[in-house]
Formats: C-alpha cells, sequence, structure tokens
C-alpha cells in the first residue's frame, strides 16, 4: 500500500465550493478497486490549508491502475478547477513506526479485567463438568485450567500477555486441543455453555461488547474444531490473537 498526500492551499471564499466539489469527486473514487481509503482535512490553525489523503493499493495501480482507468474522467472533473493550488502531491511509504492509541478501551478493560474473565471461565467450567456431551473431554483436566484458560482470553481481548509469557502461548494452547477429534456439536455445545456463563457472571450484555465477544468466540472455536481434527496440520507456531471491536466500538450516546 501507498499513500498520497495533496496539500491544497484554497481562498476562504472558495472553501465551500472545494469541499462540495470533492464531496461529489469521492463517488467514483471510492467505487476504485484501486483506492483502499481517503480523507480530506482543513488546517485549524491556518484554514486555507487542505490535506487531501488517499491510501491507494500501489503507486502503479493509482497511477496506471486508477488514472488510466474509466473512473478517471468524472473524478478529475470535479477537482480540475483546483489543481493550480496544489502544494504538493507526492507518494509516501509507511515506515515501521505506526500503530494505534488508547482511546477505546480494550475488550478485556471494557468486561472487567482478569477478575472478569476468572469468574467467567469457573462458573463455565463447572457446568462444563457437568455436561453429557463435552464433560468427558475434560474429565482429566488439570485442576488450574479454568484459569489458564481465563489467562488465554484476557490476553486476546487486549490484557497483558501472561499466556504468552508464563503459559507457552499459542503453541502450548494448539497442543491441548491436537487430536481430541472435537465435534460440530461438542463445539456448539462449548459456545452455548459459555454464552450462559457470560450471563451468569454479568459480562457487559451491550450489544458491542457481546457481539465482538461471541464473535472471537465463534472464530477460536471453529479454530479448535479444525485443529483437533486427525491429520490436521495447523501452523505450530503464532502469535496469540489479539481481537478488538471490529466495526462497531463502545457505544457513547452523543449529549
Ligand atoms: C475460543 C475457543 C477456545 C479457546 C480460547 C480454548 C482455550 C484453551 C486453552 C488455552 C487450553 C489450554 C489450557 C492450558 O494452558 O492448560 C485449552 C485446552 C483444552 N481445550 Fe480448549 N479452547 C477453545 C475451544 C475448545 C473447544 C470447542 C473444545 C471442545 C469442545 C475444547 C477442548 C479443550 C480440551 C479438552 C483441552 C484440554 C483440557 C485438559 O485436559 O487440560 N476447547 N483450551
Amino acid at each position: 500500500m501507498i499513500v498520497e498526500y495533496i496539500r491544497y492551499r484554497i481562498d476562504r471564499q472558495d472553501a465551500e465550493e472545494f469541499e462540495a466539489a470533492y464531496g461529489r469527486a469521492v463517488v467514483p473514487l471510492a467505487t476504485a478497486p484501486q483506492c483502499v481509503d481517503y480523507e480530506l482535512s482543513r488546517c485549524v490553525e491556518e484554514p486555507e490549508w487542505y490535506v487531501l489523503r488517499i491510501t491507494w493499493t500501489s503507486a502503479e495501480d493509482h497511477v496506471r491502475g486508477f488514472r488510466g482507468g474509466e473512473r478517471f474522467g468524472a473524478f478529475f472533473a470535479e477537482i480540475e478547477p483546483y489543481v493550480q493550488q496544489i502544494e504538493e502531491m507526492r507518494h509516501y511509504e509507511r515506515t515501521a513506526v505506526g500503530g494505534t492509541g488508547s482511546s477505546t478501551p480494550s475488550l478485556y478493560d471494557w468486561a472487567g479485567g482478569t477478575e472478569a474473565f476468572e469468574r467467567l471461565t469457573e462458573t463455565f467450567y463447572v457446568q462444563v463438568l457437568k455436561d453429557d456431551l463435552i464433560g468427558p473431554l475434560f474429565a482429566h483436566m488439570d485442576p488450574g485450567h479454568p484459569k489458564h484458560v481465563a489467562m488465554w482470553l484476557a490476553e486476546v481481548f487486549g490484557g497483558p500477555s501472561r499466556y504468552t509469557d508464563e503459559r507457552g502461548g499459542y503453541h502450548h494452547m494448539l497442543a491441548r486441543h491436537l487430536g481430541k477429534a472435537i465435534t460440530e456439536p461438542q463445539r456448539r455445545r462449548w459456545v452455548d455453555l459459555l454464552m450462559d456463563a457470560a450471563d451468569e457472571v454479568g459480562l457487559p450484555a451491550d450489544p458491542e461488547f457481546r457481539a465482538a465477544f461471541a464473535s472471537y468466540i465463534e472464530w477460536g472455536t471453529r479454530l479448535a474444531f479444525a485443529n483437533s481434527q486427525p491429520g490436521a496440520r495447523p501452523p505450530r507456531q503464532a502469535p496469540v490473537p489479539r481481537w478488538g471491536w471490529g466495526v462497531a466500538p463502545p457505544y457513547t450516546p452523543s449529549s
């Protein structure tokens, strides 16, 4: 991927029409398969300055694919009057420096931290052991198992990396599932009992948290199922996955 920055200096009296023109220009841009995302920002301190950022799949895709393609005409027709006001138009490569901040709480924090995951797995495995369908799979489980699974879940949802640091990480978890030949009804029961336990211990019930939580559990159990089948050859080493909010971050009512 490559990021194109275009810096404009637009006279104040033209600002409204400039933004409206870009509002129209992005219609063909947004449907271009070469375009990953885009954003037009106005400078707060000197409002005549604008920066347009477009992420392209590659510089070549931009130059040959988009500019040489069918959508460019409609895009360019809108912004052509402002070409003379461009102060910089260049492609930038990403470096190794980048990341996200902490303005959104992790799922781990939202759930209530380590103590919440420990309550969850304690309650869950009491029911698991009583269950006719999956109880026998856990008949010889280590007494520390509920805590270990809580450590895993805490790490996945953005908490401390204790499962990796103290318990062998992904490799160890995988080894505990290999050859178990979990069946689909067993996988499904595991999910159902975990969701019941989440209600019982009062994990946050808001739709955004539960959607993200259920999404990981669905993904994780399907992998556990697949990896447990005879002859499965999953990767032996991988980082513990990290799961976030997805497309529905925590709901914050507007005042
Ligand atoms: C999101 C899905 C899942 C997660 C996160 C998960 C997590 C784990 C972890 C972390 C361990 C190793 C604990 C340790 O360090 O000792 C483990 C072991 C195990 N898991 Fe899972 N698991 C999942 C799904 C399943 C499912 C669907 C089944 C079967 C229905 C299952 C059956 C087992 C069994 C039998 C063990 C070994 C227990 C023992 O004897 O100690 N897991 N799991």
